[in-house]
């Protein structure tokens, strides 16, 4: 890849961008940002990563091999229409927006694109993203490479369809949030035990990264390790025995079966605001 365009200098554009430069994929002078009207932002990019920024349409677009889409999604609509002059079928159009379609990013182009459509997740922001990847039958497999290899600057990638989006959505998009949720309520826990905040802070967190590392290392199932804590008559039993009585692990499957389902209603949302 020669050239990169991105649109929209958020916190998702901005860990990219800082993923693309540790793994020397790119070099900063070939990264092109821009965004509706932050020029702050934008100076803020260019004088931390040394990318070129600005607002000049042809300077920011021709050439690019690639465009990435990095705005909210309230602002996709209008962030397209806006640059569909500079969109064609020869650019590879990379679209980080929740719940947006491809098929909607097409219409409000009015042309047929090269798009891949992704999910990545905030930890992207530490290079520990979980994302997925979906095409569309336009982009060639050298674009598909190129771009995963970007996505794997930010962590690990998967390749899905793109129906499956809403359920990554729901599983690994939203995925974070459900795990500060478990340290929430453990920093909870460890004030009503009697236990000091920043003390037990340091205890959650490297119990938190200490599982998640065994989840990857070991080859044992999730339920082997559990159960491999869980001493008979001990204190893991006694503990999980509540959340049982509390229906917790059925209270998660429900979780992320809604936020998939809020994710499809988001898309179709979209998509029919963009027919009208
Ligand atoms: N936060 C999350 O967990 C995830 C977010 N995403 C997606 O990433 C995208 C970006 O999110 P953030 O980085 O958090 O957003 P952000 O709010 O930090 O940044 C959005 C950027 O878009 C720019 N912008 C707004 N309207 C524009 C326009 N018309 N033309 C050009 N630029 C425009 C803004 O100036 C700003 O620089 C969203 O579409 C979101 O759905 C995807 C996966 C996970
Ligand atoms: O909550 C949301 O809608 C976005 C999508 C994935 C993570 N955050």
């Amino acid at each position: 890849m020669k050239k990169l365009a991105v649109v929209g200098a958020g916190s998702m554009a901005e860990a990219i961008i800082a993923g693309i430069l540790e793994s020397n994929l790119l070099k900063s002078s070939q990264i092109y940002v821009t965004n509706k009207c932050n020029q702050e932002k934008l100076e803020e990019l260019s004088s931390n990563y040394h990318v070129k920024t600005g607002y000049d349409m042809q300077q920011i677009f021709t050439d690019a091999d690639a465009i990435m889409l990095a705005m909210k999604p309230k602002d996709a609509a209008d962030a397209i229409r806006a640059i569909k002059d500079h969109l064609t079928s020869d650019t590879l159009i990379i679209s980080v927006l929740a719940g947006v379609s491809i098929s909607s990013i097409e219409q409000l182009a009015e042309k047929e694109l090269a798009v891949i459509r992704t999910m990545p997740n905030t930890s992207a922001a530490i290079g520990k993203s979980a994302s997925a990847l979906a095409i569309n039958e336009r982009v060639s497999e050298q674009q598909m490479q190129k771009c995963k290899k970007i996505f794997e600057t930010i962590g690990f990638t998967a390749i899905v369809e793109e129906e499956q989006l809403d359920a990554v959505t729901g599983l690994s998009g939203s995925g974070p949030a459900y795990v500060y949720y478990l340290a929430e309520a453990m920093e909870k826990s460890a004030k009503e035990i009697g236990l000091d905040d920043e003390m037990a802070k340091g205890l959650i967190i490297q119990t938190l990264i200490g599982a998640a590392e065994m989840l990857k290392k070991s080859h044992k199932t999730p339920e082997e390790l559990r159960k491999a804590v869980t001493s008979p008559g001990g204190t893991t039993e006694a503990g999980i025995r509540v959340l049982e009585a509390n229906e917790v692990q059925q209270s998660v499957i429900d979780c992320i079966k809604t936020a998939a389902e809020r994710s499809k209603q988001l898309g179709e949302n979209f998509s029919s605001k963009v027919k009208v």
